[in-house]
């Protein structure tokens, strides 16, 4: 259960005082999430989802909503904050930040088929060329220099052969050089959990939490790293061509980008098996244990070391 923050009923009539969305209806709170309060909020003039942020603080979150907004505005399917009557999209309820948001349709999948992965690709690429009209400084906190501290405080608990291909992607990665792809405004965790679908369609993205200016590319091999692979840690080739064809019709990749996708897919696997080894091994205090598994991640960049020729492959028409 993720309601870590209880609103009661009557608290949220007074909270939406402040807003022009009716009278409240119901408000159920959402089992599902692992960081923040959610809760379903049903009003006299609609459904929205209302947040409290456990972890955020007030100063960080204005960026990510406003991304939010920005990208709702030009048709991305993503959660639209809703103003309050001052028109601001943040408040505070319970003594966290709160905000609330548009309710988006569907349900994030188990498992994902080509054409799945082609809405997806669909959508990113949208994304992406929505957001380069977005101003906004915001650093990539899982960079680089994040990735080899990490790495070092995770190697200790590594055995010989994992702690090898650290070490050999680490100095892949210094030697990796990405300054000349095109960048923007990313998702950073675009997983299947982090997406809505209904039917067939992208009903909406979720969780821009980690949103950041990085380098596109980034951002498909990070989704790619899970809308495509098979339960051994390779990727399905034909959702990898689904995917790219599709991200490709909406924002065309250029060579550069063809050449850097076997490395890219190897940086985005390194990310995530590093959090994951580091949430594993430092779980926060009064974190709720939710460490997902490492060796998922040890496997996708294994795969991506070991398969480089067949990634580049047969890529985009
Ligand atoms: N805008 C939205 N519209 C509809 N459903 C939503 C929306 N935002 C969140 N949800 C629902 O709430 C659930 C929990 O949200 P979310 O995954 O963002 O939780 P979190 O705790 O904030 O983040 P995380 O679990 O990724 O750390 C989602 O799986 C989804 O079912
Ligand atoms: N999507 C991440 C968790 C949030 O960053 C993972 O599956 O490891």
């Amino acid at each position: 259960m993720s309601v870590f923050t209880t609103v009661s009923f009557e608290q949220m009539q007074q909270w939406l005082k402040g807003y022009a969305l009716g009278e409240l209806l119901d408000l159920q709170g959402i089992a599902s999430g692992i960081t923040n309060t959610n809760y379903f909020v049903t009003t006299t003039s609609g459904r929205y989802v209302l947040t409290l942020f456990e972890e955020h603080s007030a100063e960080e979150l204005p960026n990510f909503l406003n991304l939010m907004t920005h990208l709702a505005e030009r048709g991305i399917p993503c959660p639209h904050p809703v103003k309050d009557k001052t028109g601001a999209a943040l408040g505070e309820l319970n003594g966290k930040p709160a905000a609330l948001v548009s309710c988006l349709a569907g349900k994030s999948l188990e498992t994902a088929t080509p054409q799945h992965c082609a809405e997806i690709g669909t959508v990113l690429a949208r994304m992406h060329v929505a957001g380069a009209s977005f101003k906004a400084d915001m650093s990539n906190l899982r960079c680089q220099r994040w990735r080899v501290a990490t790495a070092a405080k995770v190697a200790p608990f590594l055995q010989a052969e994992n702690r090898q291909m650290l070490d050999a992607q680490l100095a892949f990665e210094q030697a990796f050089d990405t300054s000349a792809l095109p960048r923007g405004v990313i998702h950073a965790d675009l997983f299947r959990d982090n997406v809505l679908m209904d039917g067939d369609k992208v009903g909406g993205v979720i969780d821009f939490y980690y949103a950041c200016q990085d380098v596109l590319l980034y951002d498909i091999a990070i989704a790619v790293n899970d809308w495509c692979v098979n339960p051994d840690g390779s990727l399905d080739a034909v959702r990898v061509q689904a995917l790219l064809n599709a991200y490709h019709a909406e924002r065309p990749l250029g060579a550069d980008e063809h050449q850097a996708w076997p490395g890219m897919l190897r940086v985005a696997a390194m990310r995530f098996w590093l959090s994951r080894l580091n949430d594993l091994h430092f779980p926060q205090a009064g974190e709720l244990t939710h460490a997902k598994d490492p060796a998922y991640f040890e496997h996708i960049l294994r795969n991506s070391i070991e398969k480089r020729e067949q990634l580049l492959g047969n890529w985009v028409n």
